[in-house]
């Protein structure tokens, strides 16, 4: 399908609610129409999905880290939407003093917190992403990567393991653990997201499996912390060393003032950091009103424990910080830390009226 003709799919759709519908209107369109990245992408390989998936929320990913320039017109309005912020004023990177981060373990009991995992998204600048990727250069860029790896030491040492030739049952099993990434989702199919799979992909971990880096899932790089228990200072502490390591390395990451670190979707740039609990809240959460109403007031995302869009197993719950743009990485993860020890107090609370009521 042409870029017009996408363009045409998305314009003539009536009960569209995504943010590309919004924001990319015929005007913009138009002014951009023929204009390519210096990667050679087109405001339709940006779209693509959004007009195949009319049932998109956001609906547009960019094609490679020059989109956020010349594209600027469409994405910077999505991004301002998405993110709830009216100025694209996203401060200087600032992971605090992550050695000493001022807070440990949010639940020393361990009877609520199952695990806590931290993740940053990263682009290399000099690549685009998959809609202007070939296969070489996504080899390419593996490589480039795989190299970085060989600078870790002590806890972040570690292995790489390619997707291609990987066995199904490796596979199945490291899914399984929460470990892995698939290829299931179709509007990232729509976007590019999968093309030349698995070429390029991979994982890899340290020796104890609580440091992995994903490598070309959605973004260039997943770089993810992760353990059992509530010691969010500690998988805090492995991923500021993990990202310190690798910009040490030589790899130079795409950035725009005011955007932050830039990724495939604009829904996950700036800090482009998710950090998030895997906790028991069963009694709160049959209040699902308050459950709402306390997460929407210290910004808390609630998901299901298999990642985005699924529902809760045994009132086990992924919470995690919603803002992304216009706070620093230590802001980001205090604003998790903060919600969910009062998500964790509330949920206390409930517990111990009903064993009095006993
Ligand atoms: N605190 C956690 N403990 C254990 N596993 C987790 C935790 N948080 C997320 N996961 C697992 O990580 C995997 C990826 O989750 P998910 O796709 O929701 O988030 P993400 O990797 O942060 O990316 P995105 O926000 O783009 O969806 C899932 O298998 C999910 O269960």
């Amino acid at each position: 399908m042409s870029d017009a003709d996408l363009f045409s799919k998305l314009d003539g759709a009536c009960d569209c609610k995504s943010l590309l519908k919004k924001h990319c209107t015929k005007e913009r369109f138009d002014a951009v129409k023929d204009k390519k990245t210096k990667f050679g992408g087109t405001i339709g390989d940006c779209i693509k999905s959004g007009c195949l998936n009319l049932d998109s929320g956001v609906g547009i990913y960019a094609c490679d880290p020059d989109a956020y320039t010349v594209f600027a017109n469409v994405l910077d309005e999505v991004i301002k939407d998405y993110h709830k912020v009216d100025k694209l004023d996203h401060p200087e990177p600032d992971m605090g003093n992550f050695e000493d981060p001022g807070f440990g373990d949010l639940d020393p009991s361990g009877d609520f917190i199952v695990s806590t995992r931290v993740r940053v998204g990263r682009s290399h600048d000099s690549y685009g992403f998959p809609p202007v990727l070939s296969k070489d250069q996504i080899v390419k860029m593996e490589g480039d990567t795989k190299a970085a790896f060989e600078k870790f030491s002590g806890e972040l040492a570690g292995k790489y393991y390619p997707l291609e030739g990987m066995s199904r049952e490796e596979s199945k099993q490291l899914t399984a653990d929460h470990f892995l990434f698939k290829d299931d989702d179709r509007f990232l199919r729509d976007a590019g997201g999968y093309n030349n799979w698995p070429s390029g992909r991979g994982i890899f971990f340290n020796n104890n499996k609580t440091f992995l880096v994903w490598v070309n899932e959605e973004d260039h790089l997943r770089l993810i912390s992760m353990q059992k228990g509530g010691n969010l200072a500690a998988v805090y502490r492995r991923l500021c060393q993990a990202i310190t390591t690798m910009q040490n390395s030589g790899l130079s990451f795409a950035k725009r003032e005011g955007l932050g670190y830039l990724t495939f979707c604009p829904s996950n740039l700036g800090t482009a950091l998710r950090a998030s609990v895997h906790m028991k809240v069963p009694n709160l959460a049959a209040k699902a009103d308050e459950f709402k109403a306390i997460c929407e007031k210290y910004n808390i995302q609630a998901r299901g424990i298999h990642g985005e869009h699924t529902e809760s197993e045994g009132g086990v719950y992924d919470l995690s910080n919603k803002r992304r743009l216009g706070l620093t990485e230590y802001q980001a993860v205090m604003e998790m830390k903060t919600g969910v020890e009062e998500i964790l107090k509330r949920e206390k609370e409930l517990e111990g009226a009903k064993g009095a009521k006993k």
